[in-house]
Formats: structure tokens, C-alpha cells, sequence
């Protein structure tokens, strides 16, 4: 007799091809509207199904998972950062948790260079300069912006999408700083031309620009606090694609208002989707709505990544993106 195929609850629209693969292999349940879930409607469909794929939309916290039903065995995270789910008590729990770490790296390293780039250089004011048809003419001391070439970036988190923006910057010629948990390898290292901090202090008050690139995690919360903002250089610029609780918003966005950093490019918020008023006049900033990871390419591989982790754990192997609390 056929195994019965495991009941799969996915709370998001997914590329089509993603869903057709996933109907032909699983008992899957899909969002009928595109929205994240109320607590509410996570909690039921925890206690019914057997796996569900949850999206950074949907927060699978201990209250949560104190209510999933004896079925629930994986939660496979259709992406990278998992701080949307208490792994730790899923895995007490003994559910499974899986993300989708890899194929979402050098677009998000595009996006972040992309901010590394626009926001010195003035792109989004330019925009709206012509947008406005506010365009008096070429002029030499207008709308100047700050070079890159020769400027000292440091990188907070090294791991994948860290080390793809340092080949970036590297080739943009930037210096590359950077802090990590650990070290990297001299030759990774001599690869990138990267210089190892181990205070994350110093290097902060020496870099032109910032970029995060850590998870977000209970170790890492406002990690860049007020007073780690203070200590950055006043010409200085701050870039986060990582995630917004690692940085005191409110206090970049005051620091932004009066002066004392010369700018921010933001994919990621404190509390998504609503983004602080501040930064949202401020024209020392651009702001992306969380899109840092958003191509076709990366959004169908990322599908793929959930549906084999889905399957090998179904098939009762070791799902390759298994994510155990002391990972984090
Ligand atoms: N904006 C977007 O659309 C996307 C955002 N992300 C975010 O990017 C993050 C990083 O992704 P990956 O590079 O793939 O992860 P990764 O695990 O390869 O790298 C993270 C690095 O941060 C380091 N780290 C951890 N805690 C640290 C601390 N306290 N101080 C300094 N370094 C620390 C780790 O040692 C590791 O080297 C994800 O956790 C996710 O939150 C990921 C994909 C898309
Ligand atoms: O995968 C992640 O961590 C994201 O932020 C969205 O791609």
C-alpha cells in the first residue's frame, strides 16, 4: 500500500513551480490568500499538520509551539534566518527545523553592495531630483556624494552573505574589515584582503561604512546599541540587510535627524512592515522593503531547498538544512 503522503501547511504563496512540485509530492495545503497568519491561525494549523512552512512573516514563538499537535514533526522555514522560530523549543518539542541557507546569498550580497553604493553616492535623492523634473543643469559643487573607492568597510558577520559583499567591495576597491564570532581562515582571509577585529568597538569607530550581516538572535539584539552607534565616525554610513532588531532604530534614526552619522541603507526593520517615521523623511537614508533575497531565481531555489529538506526527513534521513539551537 502507498505511504500516506505527510500533510504540509504552507502559510505563503510560493512561485508556482514551487506549489505544482509540492502538490505532486506532499498532501499540501496552500495560503488562500497571500498574508501572514494571526497567531491564532498558526496555532491551528500546528495542531493539525504534519509539516509546515512558515515564511519571516510568521512568528512561531513558545506559545505557539506549546499548542502544535502530536503530528507536527518539521518546521521547514522558506528562508534563511530562522529568529521567526523559537528553535529551541521546537527541538525540546522534538520538531524538526530546517531553513534555507545558501541560494539566497549573492542576491542579498547584490542588494547590500547596492546600498554600499547608492546611499554615498546620492541614487535615490538623484531619482527624485529628475522624477521631479527639478533638474536645473549639470553644476560642480551640487549633489555631491562621497567616494567609495579607498573607503574602509566593515563587515559585522562573516559567514556567507558577508564574505560575497567582501568580494564585492573588494573589487570596488574598498578595504575590508570585518568582525566575527570566530576567524576566518588565513587564506579565506588573504582571499578578501580582510583585516580581523576582534573588538567590534574599535573597528566600529574606524570604518566609513558598516554593514550587518550577523542572524538575529537573543546574542545579537541591538548588538549595534546607542552606545555602539555613537562610536561610529560622524561621515560615516550604515547598512543593514540583515535584520532590523540588530540595530537601535530609534537611535540611527535620531542620530540620522541630527547629524551625527552621514547615512543608512536599510532592507530590514525593527517591526516590520511598519518602518520609523523618522527614517522614512530622512534623505540621508534609502529604505528597501525587506527585498533582499527577492529574485525569481532565488525565490524558486529556495522552494527547492524546502521541499528536499521536506522529503529526506519524510524519508527519515537528516534533512541537509537542519537547524539546531547551539548553531545559533
Ligand atoms: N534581507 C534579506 O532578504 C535577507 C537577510 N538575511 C539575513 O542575513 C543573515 C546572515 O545570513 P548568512 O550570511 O547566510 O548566515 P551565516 O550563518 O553564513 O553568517 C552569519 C555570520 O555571523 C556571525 N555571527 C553570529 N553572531 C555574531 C556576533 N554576535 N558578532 C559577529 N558575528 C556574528 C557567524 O559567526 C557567521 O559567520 C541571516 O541570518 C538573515 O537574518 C538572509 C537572507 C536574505
Ligand atoms: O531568508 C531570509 O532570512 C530573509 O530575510 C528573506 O529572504
Amino acid at each position: 500500500m502507498p505511504r500516506k503522503k505527510p500533510v504540509v501547511f504552507v502559510t505563503r504563496k510560493l512561485p508556482d513551480v514551487v506549489e505544482t512540485r509540492m502538490r505532486e509530492l506532499f498532501d499540501t495545503r496552500l495560503s488562500a490568500d497571500d498574508r501572514p497568519l494571526s497567531q491564532a491561525e498558526l496555532v491551528a494549523a500546528v495542531r493539525e499538520v504534519d509539516v509546515l512552512v512558515p515564511t519571516v512573516t510568521d512568528r512561531l514563538d513558545a506559545g505557539v509551539l506549546s499548542q502544535a499537535g502530536p503530528n507536527l514533526k518539521l518546521i521547514a522555514n522558506f528562508g534563511n534566518g530562522v529568529d521567526n522560530i523559537d528553535v529551541e523549543t521546537a527541538t525540546n518539542r522534538g520538531i524538526a527545523v530546517t531553513n534555507t541557507p545558501g541560494v539566497l546569498t549573492e542576491d542579498t550580497a547584490d542588494m547590500t553592495m547596492a546600498l554600499i553604493l547608492a546611499v554615498p553616492r546620492r541614487i535615490a535623492e538623484g531619482i527624485k531630483v529628475m522624477e521631479g523634473g527639478d533638474w536645473a543643469g549639470w553644476s560642480p559643487t551640487w549633489m555631491l556624494g562621497r567616494r567609495i573607492w579607498g573607503k574602509r568597510l566593515g563587515i559585522i558577520g562573516m559567514g556567507r552573505i558577508g564574505q560575497a559583499v567582501a568580494r564585492r567591495a573588494l573589487a570596488f576597491g574598498m578595504s575590508i574589515h570585518y568582525h566575527n564570532r570566530r576567524r576566518l581562515p588565513g587564506e579565506v582571509e588573504d582571499r578578501l584582503e580582510a583585516t580581523w577585529w576582534e573588538s567590534l568597538d574599535q573597528m566600529l569607530a574606524r570604518m566609513d561604512v558598516v554593514s550587518v550581516h550577523c542572524p538575529h538572535t537573543p546574542g545579537t539584539y541591538h548588538l549595534l546599541s546607542a552606545r555602539r552607534l555613537r562610536l561610529m565616525k560622524k561621515d560615516a554610513y550604515l547598512v543593514n540587510t540583515a535584520r532590523g532588531e540588530i540595530v537601535d532604530e530609534n537611535t540611527l534614526a535620531r542620530m540620522l535627524e541630527a547629524g551625527e552619522l552621514a547615512g543608512a541603507g536599510l532592507d530590514v526593520f525593527e517591526q516590520e512592515p511598519a518602518v520609523n517615521p523618522k527614517l522614512v523623511k530622512s534623505d540621508r537614508v534609502v529604505l528597501l522593503p525587506h527585498m533582499g533575497s527577492a529574485t525569481i531565481e532565488g525565490r524558486i531555489d529556495m522552494g527547492e531547498k524546502v521541499i528536499i529538506n521536506i522529503k529526506t526527513f519524510m524519508d527519515g534521513h537528516r534533512p541537509p538544512d537542519r537547524v539546531l539551537p547551539s548553531m545559533l
